[in-house]
């Protein structure tokens, strides 16, 4: 059986490890303005509103930063005037040996104070595009934990790490990189309009500026086009991300039924329409690219022709023009650089809007307005279902179930395959909402009660023994924070895990997961029921977790779960008969209807569906109990 979802025991353990060493989670530790930012993540749903808020949060930051771009503009743009003097003292033969250490010392002085003024402001803007990427990559990565699994159920886990990943780049080098550029280039566009106008001639900069009038009509025009086609490309590369996701997890069964030439087919396919998308793109970005500076081009075409015209006639000076060609050479790298900056604000635009639609979306599964209190928590479970239906489906999968579970008690739920069993208890934890009404912990409809609370109350091993990529210890420890290396080792001994961890050369050190000791599928199973054993939990659920254990290793669990949870309640799931045999009362479900119920002798008594199951699985050597 399988669980969607994030199981009710697996909780980080808020950054610590059993023996108080901070755990993988907090090992990385961001700049002290990133922990506590001005803005905080959970304030707004819409990252283009989360990005105002940035903004106006760090408004003396970059203003700072901007003027400080600005004031590196100013000096910068002294460099042709410096060179134009030049010129004209050369011209008129003044030139002497002093001056030349002066205008040398003038332009080094400009090149240094400009190189800091600009760092200042370059590193203040990536400073904090970088806070806003930590920002938004934290509020989607909360999001995404608030969401219900019915949300997951619909996506693949490589599109939203394309989200997570491309799309919050794309908005980060925007906020970044773009904002420099735009300041730089806006700037060291007014300033050098504003000499030309001072020092050269005020006619000959406006006719040379004709062609630049044009620019907006372009961006107007291929903008638009460029958001598109980058939009296009962001879907391809999730496309991907989705195949390789899939392709890798199941990397054991590829090889096995010797599909990968199929996958790698599928792979390329994916690969070749992202090379296709990404063609088009550049195609529309070169096109935009190269049409801005085509117009500053002709800019300087006209500047080389009337501003020639002029010196030669003697209505500027030499110098003056000399100038004036080094400032249109200045003019025409912003334009440039504009127009890279737009089409970079062009998709960051198009991110925000697909990172909009996943952040609005809303979890389905959410707190009561007014919840009921219930400390400590006994355990007692009361089921009156009448019918659950999943979302969209168009059946019911369980109707008519009735179950009365006093704390203390153990109950078996059995069944054939798909008859309900998961989902039943998975409406326990609300990780899908049951009608109202209808599941009672401690007498409280669950639905009133904080999902906080329900989840606390219980713990849930999944069939596959689900394990985080951390040592052994921590994922035992997931479910209690406090817990102590010596209740760790306990809760190790109780699954039946114990001997296990001790053979390995680390203990309870042991990496496990992608990154470190593969465990066997009894070894995830008992692991993870070590987690439960250590919550400690009032209800504990147990969803075909015994599956891949053996029988005398089940045997020995099961007696640790007697003794263990004598004053709890601990609900078994199970297709092998062996794990719910001692049970206090077993539900036998049938496409999702109970068809009996009692104790394991009244079931066989009964000669039923149960006994008949019991007989087989006895004759298969399945049970021995
Ligand atoms: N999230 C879901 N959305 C729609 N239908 C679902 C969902 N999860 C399960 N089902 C359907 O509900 C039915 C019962 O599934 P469930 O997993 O509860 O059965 P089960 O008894 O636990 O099966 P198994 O013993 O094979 O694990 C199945 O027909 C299944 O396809």
């Amino acid at each position: 059986m399988k669980i969607d979802g994030h199981p009710a025991n697996h909780q980080p353990a808020n950054g610590q490890t059993p023996d108080g060493r901070p755990s993988h989670h907090q090992t990385s530790r961001p700049p002290a303005d990133i922990v506590h930012p001005a803005v905080h993540p959970s304030e707004t749903s819409d990252p283009r509103r989360l990005l105002r808020q940035f903004l106006w949060s760090r408004k003396w930051t970059y203003t700072a930063a901007i003027l400080s771009i600005l004031a590196s503009e100013i000096v910068m743009v002294q460099f042709p005037h410096i060179l134009g003097q030049f010129t004209n003292t050369l011209q008129k033969g003044r030139l002497t040996l002093h001056a030349v250490g002066i205008y040398s010392l003038q332009l080094t002085v400009v090149g240094v104070v400009y190189v800091i003024l600009y760092g200042i402001g370059q590193n203040s803007n990536g400073h904090s595009g970088r806070l806003f990427e930590y920002l938004l990559r934290k509020r989607l990565f909360s999001h995404w934990e608030r969401l219900s699994t019915s949300y997951f159920r619909g996506r693949s886990i490589g599109d939203l790490l394309n989200h997570a990943m491309n799309d919050v780049q794309a908005v980060r080098e925007a906020l970044s990189g773009g904002l420099n550029i735009l300041s730089n280039a806006v700037f060291l566009m007014i300033s050098t309009l504003f000499m030309t106008f001072r020092t050269v001639s005020v006619k000959l900069t406006l006719i040379s500026m004709i062609p630049i009038l044009f620019i907006p009509f372009f961006v107007v025009w291929m903008g638009p086009r460029v958001r598109n086609a980058s939009r296009r490309v962001q879907e391809a590369l999730s496309d991907m991300a989705e195949l390789t996701e899939e392709s890798l997890s199941a990397i054991r069964l590829v090889k096995a039924t010797a599909n990968e030439d199929i996958e790698a087919s599928r792979f390329t396919e994916r690969v070749d329409t992202i090379v296709e998308r990404q063609m088009g793109l550049f195609r529309r970005s070169a096109l935009f690219q190269a049409l801005i500076p085509l117009m500053g081009s002709l800019s300087f075409v006209i500047a080389l022709g009337y501003g020639g015209y002029l010196a030669l006639v003697g209505r500027i000076q030499l110098g003056a023009f000399v100038a004036f060609t080094l400032y249109l050479g200045m003019l025409i790298t912003p334009l440039q650089q504009i127009g890279f900056v737009i089409n970079n604000f062009q998709r960051a635009s198009a991110s925000l809007q697909r990172l909009k639609v996943l952040l609005l979306e809303a979890p389905d599964i959410t707190d009561p307005e007014h919840p009921v209190d219930v400390d400590p928590i006994a355990g007692d479970v009361e089921i009156r279902l009448p019918a659950f239906r999943y979302p969209d489906a168009d059946h019911d999968v369980l109707a008519n179930i009735c179950l009365q579970i006093p704390h203390g008690q153990t109950v078996g739920i059995v069944g054939r395959t798909a008859s309900g069993k998961t989902t039943l208890v998975s409406l326990l934890m609300r990780v899908f909402d049951p009608p109202a009404n209808s599941i009672f912990l401690d007498g409280v409809d669950i639905r009133q009660l904080r999902l906080e609370t329900l989840r606390e109350a219980i713990a849930y091993v999944p069939q596959d023994g689900f394990l985080f990529s951390t040592t052994i210890g921590e994922n035992i420890a997931f479910g209690k924070e406090t817990a102590t290396p010596q209740e760790i080792e306990q809760a190790a001994r109780d699954a039946q895990i114990y001997d296990d961890i001790a053979a390995f050369r680390d203990g309870f050190d042991t990496i496990i997961g992608e990154r470190g000791v593969a465990l066997s599928g009894g070894q995830k199973q008992r692991t993870a029921l070590a987690r439960a054993f250590l919550k400690d939990a009032p209800v504990l659920i147990l969803d075909d977790s015994l599956s891949a254990v053996d029988m005398n290793t089940e045997k020995a669990i099961l007696a640790n779960l007697r003794r263990l949870r004598a004053h709890k309640t601990t609900i078994i799931v199970a297709h092998r008969l062996s794990a719910v045999r001692h049970a206090d009362q077993i539900l036998v479900l049938e496409e999702g209807r109970p068809i009996e119920h009692g104790t394991h002798d009244e079931l066989v008594a009964a000669g039923g569906a149960y006994a008949s199951m019991y007989a087989m699985q006895q004759e298969s050597g399945v049970t021995t109990a």
